[in-house]
């Protein structure tokens, strides 16, 4: 067959060049019977082809399939030149039983030769009789050819065409478009594809289809918006379709959707907008039948993958995980440990390396002082715990755990004279609790926790935002009030301190408020001013009560290390300070200035702070505190 073939690509070719100047003269009726005489030139008709290329009746008829795939072979037979093609033309007769061979062999090349025969010949006369031939191949030859033979043949021509043959390939070309143009409907579509009707839906298949050249290959046209189009479509449609949503989910279709991006998908998003993530994936179902429903129907619904749901599956999964978020809260006294937790390990560690394998020796108790004045425990706290280690295990090895126990015991010592409760004295209404210490170090938010232990314990309080320099200051106390249900007492800012104290004292007292408590700014930058602000308003609350305020509380911020010592010795000389509240021991590893601040000034330590919430103020506790900082458990 092979062989055969070649001859009649030959002939054609040659032909080809002479047929041209014939085909344009009208074509003579055709006779049948001469054809069948023929038949043996069935062969030469080869160059009939390429008249088809230009004459516009063929395009109807099914042969025009076949004229096209002639070119594809043409290629290699270019030699034998067959300059009278006039016998062959009668080979219509031949086309007829071609159906047969046509279907057997996958290639082209059967379909080839009986439009061949036809075409070249009849330089005018017997070009007619070519077009007659196909019509009665019509019916059975297209349904099987065309899926697979179309994709094939199409490219083949374009690519195989070398050298010579440049003519050739020209006008196989112009036959595959020809086909396309009587399914130009699909162009027609995309303009009702812009509108939102499910019935656009065809449109889109129409775009594909264009490229199903690409037809094997799933959907390369279709754009991640197309795929939307679609989807709005589905929407409407989608009862009909039977695609399930499974079958969407498979990622595949998104591969394909990616290469071809199309500026008309683009008009498409309003429909996705209003389907559902669920309704999109109907779409793409959709969408792949179509294409698939002309020549193949099953097999692509692949399409489904199209999914470009998945990234709305994705969105599905990010909301669920957002809801569950309980946070259990740790007892205090393990929020206390892990807030001093670097402070213990800083200072365990320096121990563990100051007695690794090593007997206690003078050389040895210097390196451990160096250590704990290091971890600003003070000079007092740290000769107290030398001395009470070289007491029991002076020349003996000694293990750093034995050394953390004593130092543990030695600290609780120093620490449990300051460790008090806070009293009220309520005999005075109210209890005035001033409260005073460096800018940021925690006194607006301490206060905010004392009155929500004081209320919760069934007391009144009264804030009072004695910081009148800062708007932020007197919101905050705001905030804690309402937080705590406890009216706030507040001036303009710049407003007097004094005055803003006296009036509050005397709102408090009005309101039979158990307590009240003065926020105040803690301006050291100036102290000469802080000073005499600090005075004035001691002084005029006294003439309300010589006893107030009964409480001066300084809130001592544990990162500030040992300034924290220059701080309370100032606010001490200045207001009076009768307690101190140490803040922020989280997150410190310098918590051993409380214990120097409690050696040197010997003030009741009320309470500590480990954190910003409302619960993070708790009693103090000497013995927790040294045994958390000494990593005791
Ligand atoms: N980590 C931690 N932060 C705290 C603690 N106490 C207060 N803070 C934070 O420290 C910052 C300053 O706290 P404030 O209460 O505004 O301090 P202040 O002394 O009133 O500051 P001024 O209003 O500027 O005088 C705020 O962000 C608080 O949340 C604590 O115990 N631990």
């Amino acid at each position: 067959m092979a062989g055969f073939f070649k001859k009649i690509f030959s002939f054609g070719k040659k032909e080809v060049v002479e047929e041209r100047v014939d085909e344009t003269a009208p074509l003579p009726p055709i006779k049948w019977e001469a054809l069948d005489a023929l038949k043996p030139a069935a062969e030469q008709v080869v160059p009939e082809f390429l008249k088809r290329d230009e004459p516009q009746p063929e395009a109807e008829t099914t042969p025009t399939v076949e004229p096209e795939v002639i070119p594809a072979p043409e290629p290699a037979p270019v030699e034998e030149p067959v300059p009278e093609p006039a016998p062959s033309i009668p080979a219509e007769p031949e086309i007829q039983p071609e159906p047969a061979p046509v279907e057997e062999p996958q290639p082209v090349e059967p379909e080839v030769p009986a439009p061949e025969v036809p075409a070249k010949e009849p330089t005018p006369e017997e070009v007619p009789a070519a077009p007659a031939a196909p019509e009665p191949v019509p019916a059975p030859e297209p349904e099987e050819i065309p899926g697979p033979e179309r994709p094939e043949v199409v490219p083949q021509p374009e690519k195989q065409p070398e050298p010579a043959p440049v003519e050739v390939p020209a006008p196989p070309v112009e036959a595959p478009p020809a086909r396309p143009e009587p399914e130009i409907p699909p162009a027609e579509i995309r303009a009702p594809i812009r509108q939102p009707p499910p019935v656009e839906t065809q449109p889109v298949l129409a775009e594909i289809a264009p490229e199903p050249q690409a037809a094997p290959t799933p959907h390369p046209p279709l754009d991640g918006e197309g795929r939307r189009e679609a989807a709005g479509w589905g929407d409407s449609t989608g009862a009909s379709h039977p695609h399930p949503r499974a079958a969407l989910g498979t990622s595949p279709i998104e591969g394909e959707i990616k290469p071809a991006p199309e500026a008309p998908p683009v008009d498409i998003p309003a429909p996705i907008r209003q389907p559902s993530p669920v309704e999109s994936q109907p779409v793409i179902a959709e969408i792949a039948p179509e294409p698939q429903a002309i020549p193949q129907p099953a097999p692509k619904p692949v399409p489904a993958p199209g999914k470009v749901t998945v990234t709305k599956k994705v969105e599905q999964k990010a909301e669920p995980q957002k809801a569950p978020e309980p946070a259990p809260r740790r007892s205090w006294f393990q929020r206390m440990k892990d807030g001093l937790a670097r402070s213990s390990k800083e200072l365990t560690g320096n121990i563990a390396g100051v007695f690794t394998k090593r007997k206690l020796d003078e050389e040895t108790l210097q390196d451990l002082e160096d250590v704990l004045i290091r971890a600003d425990l003070g000079m007092e706290t740290a000769l107290r715990v030398t001395d009470a280690l070289a007491a029991s295990r002076y020349g003996k090895d000694v293990s750093d755990t034995e050394v953390r126990a004593i130092m543990a015991a030695e600290v609780e010592k120093v620490l449990t004279h300051v460790a008090m409760p806070l009293e009220l004295d309520l005999s005075h209404k109210p209890h005035v609790i001033l409260v005073v210490g460096v800018n940021g170090t925690g006194k607006t938010t301490t206060i905010g926790k004392l009155a929500a232990k004081l209320t919760d314990g069934g007391l009144s309080v009264m804030l009072a935002a004695g910081d009148t320099f800062r708007a932020a200051a007197i919101e905050q106390l705001k905030i804690w009030g309402e937080r705590t249900k406890s009216p706030v007492i507040a001036s303009k800012i710049g407003a007097d301190a004094a005055g803003l104290a006296y009036d509050a004292f005397e709102k408090a007292r009005e309101a039979g408020s158990d307590v009240l408590i003065i926020d105040t700014a803690g301006r050291l930058q100036n102290k000469t001013e802080l000073m005499a602000e600090l005075e004035k308003i001691v002084r005029v609350l006294g003439k309300l009560d010589p006893e107030a305020p009964h409480t001066v509380l300084q809130t001592v911020d544990a990162t500030t290390g040992q300034n924290a010592l220059n701080q309370v010795e100032i606010f001490r000389n200045v207001a009076g300070v009768n307690g101190l509240v140490m803040t922020k021991l989280d997150g410190t590893a310098r918590g051993g200035i409380l214990v120097a601040i409690a050696a040197k000034h010997k003030l009741p330590v009320y309470f500590i702070g480990v954190g910003e919430q409302v619960d993070d103020l708790e009693p103090f506790s000497a013995s927790e505190f040294a045994r958390a900082i000494a990593g005791v458990a």
